[in-house]
């Protein structure tokens, strides 16, 4: 073996399990060094470096989440895999929590154990910035705290539930997560679940025979096998319907999918990631979004500011947004007035990054071509546009809630004002209204639906 084979750190009090673990990295033409307890561990540890680790969770004098807690401290490039009894969870995510990349439950299959070691040799741990992190604008520091979380959490195959409002950036966090992350040369799948008709969700996500409904006219992979060997990012998390919800927990449990008119399982093998502009954890207390769902989903949290709370990332993302919209529109890029520049960074953008894409993109069609000046930003006409108005003042504009009226129906009538209103504005035209309302033309459709407003009228 070469002084530059990767070097494993197994720690096992069981003996046999110690063996074939020893066995198999050899097998991997990988060096391997065992330790039978968390003391062992611990003085290995100090006398040598190591590439990876692959920890037990029972020791004998300690346990795995300890062994963790040591490297967190001491090793904390190191990435460490745990192994599980079987089923437990618990374990597993907490594990996760303190740090592992990935677990392993027992009995140890060996094709997964391969798996699982070469996601870990993969792993780049460097703290030093990423390329890919040039498509993230801002350096202010909760911009700089975010990528380095972003860093981490990009070398652990734990699901992530990114927060935050509407538009502040949570796909683009997801993107970059795959990006940094061992999986970055498979594919990442997003699917906004908040737009996907609720019947033909399970042939979504799982796929269908060809025949098994009508409209089923060929064979579909659906969106978990596409996603295979990669990242499936699920926004609009808290939109799943309960009975999807139930079987998508199966599936991430199960690691295995049944596509609809299939007799067959088919194994998967990615990482999720989601994501929702709601508050997930008030969603699981009123029962609109299951608990087991929640808690294997959530095990890190990864937060996105709003735009307002990090303002100073504000003019690098307008020279960002300008070049880009001008490269599409191939032209040079204008210039921003200082008062245009001052007003953006004072207003609160409800609709956060993607309000001032909308609202620079506006600029650029009125200005004169070289200087958006702060009338060209309309930027109150912005706010009462993208129907997100979450500043104080702008909350007293809101309906008073009857005290007997559910919430749900008060929030859906808000929603049917609203869509009502883009509606005539636009004189029915649902693209033009979707665009307005800061949504994709599915998810109009699909809440039309939803609230009983479709016209059949065979336009578009
Ligand atoms: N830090 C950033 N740098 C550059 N562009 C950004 C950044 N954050 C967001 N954007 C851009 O803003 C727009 C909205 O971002 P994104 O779609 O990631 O938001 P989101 O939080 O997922 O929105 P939603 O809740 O509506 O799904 C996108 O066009 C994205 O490219």
């Amino acid at each position: 073996m070469s002084a530059d084979t990767p070097h494993v750190l197994v720690v096992d009090d069981e003996a046999d399990l110690r063996e074939l673990l020893v066995i198999t990295l050899g097998r991997m033409k990988l060096k391997a060094t065992a330790a039978e307890s968390l003391g062992a561990a611990k003085s290995k540890l100090e006398s040598e470096r190591y590439d990876l680790c692959l920890t037990d969770m029972n020791l004998g004098d300690g346990t795995g989440l300890e062994l963790l807690q040591h490297i967190s401290l001491h090793c904390p490039e190191m990435p460490t895999a745990v192994i599980t009894a079987y089923g437990n969870m618990e374990t597993a995510t907490e594990a996760m929590k303190l740090g592992a990349y990935d677990f392993i439950s027992k009995p140890v299959a060996l094709d997964r154990l391969r798996q699982l070691i070469e996601d870990g040799l993969g792993i780049s741990n460097s703290e030093e910035p990423h390329e890919e992190e040039d498509n993230l604008i801002g350096n202010g520091p909760a911009m700089q705290d975010l990528k380095s979380q972003v860093r981490k959490l990009a070398r652990s195959q734990a699901p992530i539930y990114i927060s935050g409002e509407s538009g502040s950036g949570k796909e683009r966090i997801a993107r970059m997560i795959h990006a940094l992350g061992p999986r970055r040369e498979k594919p990442f799948v997003a699917v906004n679940c908040g737009a996907i008709p609720s019947e033909l969700m399970e042939s979504e996500f799982f796929g269908h025979r060809k025949g098994a409904f009508t409209g089923a006219v060929e064979d579909r992979k659906g969106l978990f096998r596409e996603a295979d060997g990669g990242t499936l990012f699920l926004d609009e998390v808290a939109d799943l319907p309960l009975h999807m919800q139930v079987k998508l927990l199966r599936a991430i449990q199960e690691k295995s999918v049944r596509p609809v008119g299939e007799a067959r399982e088919f194994q998967v093998n990615l990482r999720i990631l989601c994501a929702t502009h709601k508050d997930l954890a008030s969603e699981m207390t009123v029962g609109r979004f299951r608990q087991d769902l929640f808690y294997r989903l959530n095990v890190i949290e990864a937060h996105v500011p709003p735009l307002r709370e990090r303002k100073e990332d504000i003019p690098a993302l307008v020279d960002h947004i300008l070049l880009r919209l001008s490269n599409a529109w191939e032209t040079s890029p204008p210039k921003i007035s200082g008062p245009a520049l001052k007003a953006l960074c004072n207003y609160p953008f409800p609709g956060n990054v993607r309000e001032l894409e909308n609202t620079l993109e506006r600029a650029m069609t009125l200005c004169d071509g070289m200087v958006i000046e702060t009338e060209n930003l309309h930027l109150h006409a912005t706010s009462l546009a993208t129907g997100t108005v979450n500043s104080d003042a702008d909350n007293s504009t809101l309906p008073e809630r009857d005290a007997a009226q559910p919430l749900e129906e008060f929030l859906q009538d808000i929603e049917r004002e609203e869509i009502l209103k883009a509606l005539d504005a636009t004189h029915w035209n649902r693209t033009a209204a979707a665009k307005k309302l800061g949504m994709t033309f599915r998810s109009l459709r699909y809440r039309l639906k939803k609230l009983e407003l479709d016209r059949d009228d065979g336009s578009e």
